[in-house]
């Protein structure tokens, strides 16, 4: 039975619960921790926790966390789900509010990245193209949109928003995060470190705003955004999840509000990348010349030749390019890779 049973009825924790009303319309509940925290569970996978305000915020932030917007994306779900029940178990008391979102619960009942359409490009109100009209997952965007700018709207303070995933191909580095792109923005020194606190090395600067999760909430907003790929996807039970410890100190060391602890090598420098060329799937005898099983961050020399269709072939030119996130297997006008440079 689960330390909440109003918030999980007779589900054992909140993962067992959102996995078992994947796709069921529930009210929203609400309840309170003996300390005072007032919780609610907005809807199916979706807990807003609120300190009293008479506890004291050192970091003044408020934290959204979210993961399995891609359902086989499993690692995340497991590590929120641990934070989640250590929280409700009274393990540590929570020093900012916080929205802890597991993004898709019917896509992660199937084992697969998605349904019917790709979660993570429907969001900064792209759920609304007709293409999408009367699917779950542009109503679960479109849900998950109004939820945060709710929470931004009740805390003011500083918010910042940690999309977790996993990325389907192996990688050269293992674990990476994105910044969406902002005009005019500089990634803040606290958000350097608290990417090292959480073993991740690698940062890729985007070069365009795009309908990801993350870039919502950083253009809409203003949120420090980030979307942080920790590892390789894999089906429940299956994760090591040593490998995902320091995300999950990092994040409980911010719910704590707790400072950030000195750096350690091999985490103390964080390498830079940017984003140089979004290759889409155009439709127009479109060819990817980059083979299926290639891992992220693999280098390719001036010269070779990405991809071609009717119009155009994407050389890479001057100076070496890795690929990321490489994947041909996408609906014409949407992501096949992103082409990316050292800064
Ligand atoms: O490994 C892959 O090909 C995809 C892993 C993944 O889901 N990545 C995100 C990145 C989102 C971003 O660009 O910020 C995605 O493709 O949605
Ligand atoms: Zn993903």
């Amino acid at each position: 039975m689960a330390a909440y049973p109003d918030l999980f009825e007779s589900s054992s924790d909140w993962l067992s619960h959102t996995l078992t009303n994947a796709s069921a319309d529930l009210p929203e509940v609400k309840t309170t921790f003996p300390d005072g925290t007032r919780i609610s569970r907005k809807s199916v996978g979706v807990l807003h926790f609120s300190p009293p305000a008479r506890r004291v915020n050192p970091n003044q932030e408020a934290l959204i966390v979210s993961a399995g917007i891609h359902g086989n994306e499993t690692a995340p779900i497991e590590v929120l789900n641990a934070l989640a029940s250590e929280l409700l178990n009274g393990e540590w008391q929570l020093a900012c509010p916080l929205l802890l979102i597991l993004g898709n619960p019917p896509a992660m009942v199937a084992g697969a990245r998605f349904l019917d359409a790709n979660l993570n490009r429907l969001f900064n109100g792209a759920h609304d193209r007709p293409e999408y009209d009367g699917l779950p997952e542009a109503a679960r965007a479109q849900f998950l949109e109004e939820a945060c700018r709710q929470f931004a709207m009740a805390h003011p303070q500083a918010l910042s928003h940690y999309d977790l995933h996993t990325a389907i191909r192996p990688s050269h580095r293992e674990k990476f995060a994105l910044y969406p792109f902002v005009a005019d923005r500089k990634v803040p020194e606290m958000q350097c470190d608290f990417l090292l606190e959480a073993e991740v090395a690698t940062l890729l600067l985007q070069h365009k705003a795009g309908t990801t999760f993350s870039s919502f909430s950083s253009s809409l907003l203003g949120a420090e955004s980030y979307t942080v790929e920790l590892g390789k996807v894999r089906p429940f039970g299956e994760n090591d999840l040593h490998r995902f410890e320091g995300i999950k100190k990092a994040l409980r060391r911010r719910f704590c509000g707790e400072e950030s602890p000195a750096k350690q090598p091999p985490f103390n420098h964080l390498t830079v990348f940017e984003v140089v060329h979004e290759i889409l799937n155009t439709g127009k005898n479109f060819q990817f010349h980059i083979p299926d099983d290639v891992a992220n961050f693999t280098e390719y020399p001036p010269g070779t030749v990405i991809w071609e269709d009717d119009d155009t072939c994407y050389r890479v030119e001057r100076s070496p390019q890795a690929i990321v996130f490489p994947n041909r297997d996408v609906p014409v006008g949407q992501r096949v890779g992103l082409m990316i440079r050292p800064q």
